[in-house]
């Protein structure tokens, strides 16, 4: 029912992982191959394609659903209607900024200290064009199509690019001065499937995994047993998503305790946990948290 169009490039290899962890596993015959297919009634063709073009062909209606990033939303003023952010990047869960940056040692602080004719170079000319305009400096932009850092001091002054970790601004020796966008990778669709009612509920469901297998990422689900004597005790130093379930056993004076807690600091938790009284402790892995 549905063709789904997925990022090839820094994306590709994220979104492969929480397709698979939402159990809509992609399969194709090589990292090669741009068509692909998912094992779900739900969705009939599967494409892979650079992200800067995602937003205008999902516009166009050639297909109903795909993944990009809000930079490439904005940049190409598409008309799409977004179900939602997927909280993931290329190498964190961390959204990625696209930000004005110049050498270390310059002196601008910010884009209204550049000077007319500043000349900027970018994969991004139109977020760029509109950020200067609405600050007042006539920027000279030169479109980038790539290692845009290394452009920086001899070819241009400043260049607009993406950071998420910020390895390869430091890398250059440059500064951040502003930042003209925070950018999530979405989930979008246009108007014509989105007032569709079977491709919607279809497209929910597809959100729904994807964002409960998200939302699994880090946690992990801890099973206990506690003597009534020591509930209290327990329960003061065990972290819960909400709060723990807490089951009465059949026999004796024993309650049962299940919570789903962060996998960093398990390592601490499960001896301190026991220090206050819990016993059969179980931590088990976690693949989606549907809330
Ligand atoms: N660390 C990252 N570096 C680059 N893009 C990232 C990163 N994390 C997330 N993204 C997102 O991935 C998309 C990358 O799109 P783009 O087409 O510019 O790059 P690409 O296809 O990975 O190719 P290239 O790396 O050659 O620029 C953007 O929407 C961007 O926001
Ligand atoms: O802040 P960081 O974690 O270092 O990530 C950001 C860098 O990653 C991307 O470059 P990419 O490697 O895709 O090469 P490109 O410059 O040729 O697009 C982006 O253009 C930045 O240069």
């Amino acid at each position: 029912m549905l063709s789904l169009v997925l990022p090839k490039g820094s994306l590709e290899h994220a979104t492969l992982e929480l397709f698979a962890a939402a159990d809509l596993a992609v399969s194709r015959g090589s990292d090669r191959d741009y068509h692909a297919s998912i094992d779900d009634p739900r969705i009939d063709t599967v494409r892979f394609l650079r992200p800067q073009e995602i937003p205008t062909y999902v516009a166009q209606q050639l297909f109903d659903l795909g993944i990009t990033g809000r930079d490439w939303i904005t940049e190409t003023d598409a008309d799409v209607v977004s179900l939602g952010e997927l909280e993931y990047s290329k190498a964190t869960a961390n959204p990625v900024r696209i930000v004005l940056a110049v050498p270390k040692d310059h002196p601008a602080t910010s884009g209204s200290d550049l000077p007319d004719g500043v000349r900027i170079s970018t994969e991004f000319p139109e977020i760029t064009r509109r950020y200067f305009e609405k600050i007042g400096v006539k920027a000279t932009i030169i479109p980038s199509y790539g290692a845009t850092e290394a452009k920086v001091p001899d070819i241009v002054d400043a260049i607009v690019d993406l950071t998420e970790t910020g390895t390869s601004l430091r890398k250059h020796g440059l500064k951040i001065i502003d930042i003209l966008l925070v950018s999530r990778t979405e989930l979008i669709t246009n108007a014509a499937a989105y007032a569709d009612p079977e491709k919607r509920a279809a497209m929910e469901d597809i959100a729904l995994l994807l964002r409960g297998a998200i939302r699994a990422r880090g946690n992990v689900l801890l099973k206990l047993n506690v003597p009534d004597d020591r509930l209290s005790d327990v329960l003061a130093v065990l972290p819960a998503m909400g709060s723990p379930t807490i089951t009465a056993l059949a026999s004796g004076t024993m309650h049962a305790v299940e919570s789903v807690v962060p996998k960093k600091g398990v390592n601490r938790l499960i001896p301190t946990l026991k220090a206050a009284g819990a016993r059969d402790i179980l931590e088990l892995e976690i693949s989606k948290i549907v809330e």
